[in-house]
């Protein structure tokens, strides 16, 4: 077994050492390791009034009838609304794009929090308790090749329930770019980086698609469980684009591999009935995570 000491460079507060048996990882590794970094997004594809600034602490001041540009009085409203009214944002079921099809996403809403971080227009300083998620990675991590499902992550030190680990980094893609990612992916029999997140805001559907194929952080390498030991919450900083954490749902101990549920609450019933009345020929990927609760196959989201 041979060690890339950190695999960030050093860009993470902590290192992310990757272990690999043979040179063609290695090589394929440092290929995909190449751009991981804490936090990336494609500005040009998010509107401008999305990239507004907004604060926590100021947001009523600055909903303005004066604001000239309706889009970002709109933006301002909306964000107004999450904070004063977080009651009418509700997180669907996020969904991980798996290479094969899977079901509709829509059912029960997953029991996930909104969180909202001091931002840019804060006066707080960087070490505000309220910027958890701003400080990167909080624990040294290791990939690792898993045998049967690509690489994984496993703990290097005890994570303890309830701790944020790091956040989904990635691209903010449009859905119709993830679409087409999807059709390649499922065409080649290729893994999946593209996480969608799907929210209801008052009586409209916001979908967030973030694409680590190119640039993302050691999130990309999180596999799915059926029994996971990390949960996400949606947390909003500087913008309307929603920002997706990880957190620990219970102590995990060194070397114990971290996973996520790709597609929240779904019952896998319900996935196999719609997927033989719906997606004859569409296969579902089988799901390796090897808990005793495994459901068989990875979960996806048929809005695509
Ligand atoms: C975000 S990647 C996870 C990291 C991936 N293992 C790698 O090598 O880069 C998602 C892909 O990993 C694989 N995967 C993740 N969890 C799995 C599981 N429980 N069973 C089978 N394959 C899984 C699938 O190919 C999926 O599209």
């Amino acid at each position: 077994m041979n060690i890339v000491h950190d695999i960030s460079n050093g860009q993470e507060p902590y290192p992310i050492s990757l272990v690999y048996d043979n040179i063609d990882e290695l090589e394929e590794s440092k290929r995909e390791h190449q751009k991981v970094i804490s936090r990336w997004y494609h500005t040009s594809d998010i509107p401008s009034c999305q990239t507004e600034r907004l604060c926590l602490h100021t947001t009523m001041d600055v909903i303005a009838p004066t604001i000239a540009n309706p889009r970002i009085a709109d933006a301002k409203r909306l964000m107004a609304s999450f904070f004063y009214d977080s009651q009418s944002l509700r997180t669907l079921n996020p969904i991980f794009l798996s290479p094969s099809r899977s079901l509709p996403a829509h059912s029960a809403p997953t029991p996930l929090q909104n969180i909202y971080e001091c931002n840019q227009s804060c006066t707080c300083s960087p070490s505000c308790p309220n910027r958890l998620t701003q400080r990167g990675l909080t624990t040294p991590l290791n990939v690792f090749p898993t045998g049967t499902r690509g690489w994984g992550v496993r703990a290097v030190e005890k994570i303890v329930k309830g701790q944020f680990v790091c956040e989904y980094a990635g691209e903010i893609i449009h859905t119709e770019k993830a679409r087409t990612i999807w059709k390649t992916n499922t065409k080649d029999n290729k893994r999946n980086y593209v996480f969608c997140l799907r929210e209801i805001i008052h009586d409209r559907i916001q979908r967030t698609n973030i694409d680590a194929t190119t640039f993302g952080n050691v999130a990309r390498y999180f596999n799915h469980s059926c029994e996971p030991n990390m949960q996400i919450h949606i947390i909003r900083v500087d913008s309307i684009v929603p920002v997706v954490g990880f957190f620990a749902n219970r102590d995990i101990l060194p070397g114990e591999e971290l996973c996520f549920d790709y597609g929240g609450v779904r019952d896998i019933q319900e996935r196999m009935k719609e997927k033989e009345t719906k997606n004859k020929n569409v296969a579902l990927t089988k799901c390796l995570c090897g808990s005793e609760k495994c459901k068989g196959f990875l979960p996806f989201d048929e809005s695509l």
